[in-house]
């Protein structure tokens, strides 16, 4: 069986070597050449997957190892009976901790206090679902916009109107798509961003074009009120440098990067090819994953939750040096600038998630232990 890879795919060998010969390939160079002999093809998000790609390939099965699909053409998968997975949730718990990354610094900027502001997610599925846990956890006001779900199960949904009118904090976590009752392409589009509420935060760490990045580049020069924080972008690998400067926080599509979510996802596709071929699982995801490097944390009973909560999070992560990566690579040319955005994916450091942290309290303590459960750490 031949197997063609995105070369960015952890743990290729450790989970694939037993089903054959693995050709690997950059993302954006898999092309039509590369696939023609292949029984399957593993990608991410960064390959097109589609007719063009596939037609009179041998190809069977396509594993995306991410959470995103809108690089796959689904619909000629069923025509041409090809199978597909993609790894549901498996990086969800690191975008959770790259928005409270973000948070601790727009708050620290603005001077405000967290526990303050009106949050809007818009998008509840596996990542906004687990960030709306986290944030009510801690007890703060959390609204919810998902109209696919509010159609099919009850519960406390409120409308993108009222997101907009209510909230102070915005945090974006759907699909990108572009048919259906509700396409999120420019969902936030020029009228939307400028009916965000005086003071707004605006995180985007979805896709791209889930918000018109030209209108949000205009209304961010005209109001020096609202604060954005952009993971992804509308034309990745380029970054519009203009943009990026207006943004508090500007990364190169990581949020989910997590060492624990990306061979997560590597697992899941593997799974997903046992199940394909009819094959047993008898590789584990646990035997591939170092042990937390931050194991364990003391807290004395008067620490001061606000303080506990950033040491916690930024203890295991701090978005403020992706940031600082991407800024770099903004003022060179625009063939060097896509190259470099490029490069940061590839050669992204390790970081872990704040899942299951463990937390010492030397007494009781009820404000720290509800921060400590919100988070997912563990009470020890
Ligand atoms: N930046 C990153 O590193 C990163 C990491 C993981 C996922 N993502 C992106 O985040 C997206 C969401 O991930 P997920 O795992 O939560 O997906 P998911 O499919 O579990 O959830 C998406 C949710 O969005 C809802 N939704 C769809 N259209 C909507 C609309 N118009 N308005 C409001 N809600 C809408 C769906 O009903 C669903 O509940 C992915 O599709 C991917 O594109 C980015
Ligand atoms: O959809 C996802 O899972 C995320 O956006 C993921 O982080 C994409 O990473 P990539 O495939 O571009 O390396």
């Amino acid at each position: 069986m031949l197997i063609v890879a995105d070369e960015n795919i952890p743990l290729l060998d450790a989970f694939f070597e037993g089903f054959g010969e693995i050709r690997r390939y950059p993302g954006r160079s898999i092309d039509r050449a590369a696939v023609a002999d292949a029984d399957v093809l593993l990608v991410r998000s960064v390959t097109q997957v589609d007719r063009a790609l596939l037609e009179g390939s041998k190809v069977r099965f396509v594993g995306t190892c991410t959470i995103g699909t809108d690089h796959l053409d689904l619909e000629h998968f069923a025509q041409a009976g090809i199978r597909w997975a993609s790894a549901p949730g498996c990086n969800a718990r690191g975008v959770v901790d790259y928005v409270l990354g973000s948070l601790l610094t727009l708050a620290e900027i603005e001077g405000l206090p967290l526990s303050e502001r009106r949050y809007g997610i818009v998008g509840a599925g596996q990542v906004g679902g687990r960030l709306v846990q986290v944030l009510r956890g801690l007890g703060w006001d959390v609204q919810v916009c998902d109209p696919l779900r509010e159609a099919q199960e009850a519960g406390d949904f409120v409308s993108l109107e009222h997101i907009l009118e209510y909230c102070d904090v915005i945090s974006l976590h759907t699909p990108l798509t572009r048919s259906g009752p509700h396409p999120t392409w420019h969902l936030f589009d020029d009228a939307r961003l400028r009916a965000l509420k005086p003071g707004t935060w605006l995180i985007n760490a979805a896709r791209g074009p889930v918000i018109d990045n030209a209108a949000l580049g205009w209304v961010l020069l005209e109001r020096e009120d609202l604060q954005a924080v952009l993971d992804v972008w509308e034309r990745e690998p380029a970054v519009d440098p203009a943009l990026a400067e207006c943004c508090v926080i500007a990364t190169p599509h990581i949020a989910g990067y997590s060492l624990d979510g990306r061979r997560r996802g590597t697992a899941q596709i593997y799974q997903a090819l046992c199940g394909f071929l009819g094959r047993g699982v008898e590789i584990h995801l646990d035997d591939l994953l170092p042990k937390p490097w931050l194991r364990e944390v003391g807290l004395s009973t008067d620490t001061d939750p606000a303080w506990a909560l950033a040491m916690l999070c930024r203890g295991v992560y701090d978005p403020r040096r992706d940031d600082s990566d991407l800024r770099r690579s903004l003022g060179v040319d625009i063939a060097r600038q896509r190259l470099a955005f490029d490069q940061l994916r590839k050669h992204y450091p390790p970081r872990r998630e704040i899942e299951g942290l463990r937390v010492r309290i030397d007494g009781p303590a009820p404000a720290l232990e509800r921060i400590v459960t919100a988070l997912g750490a563990v009470l020890v």
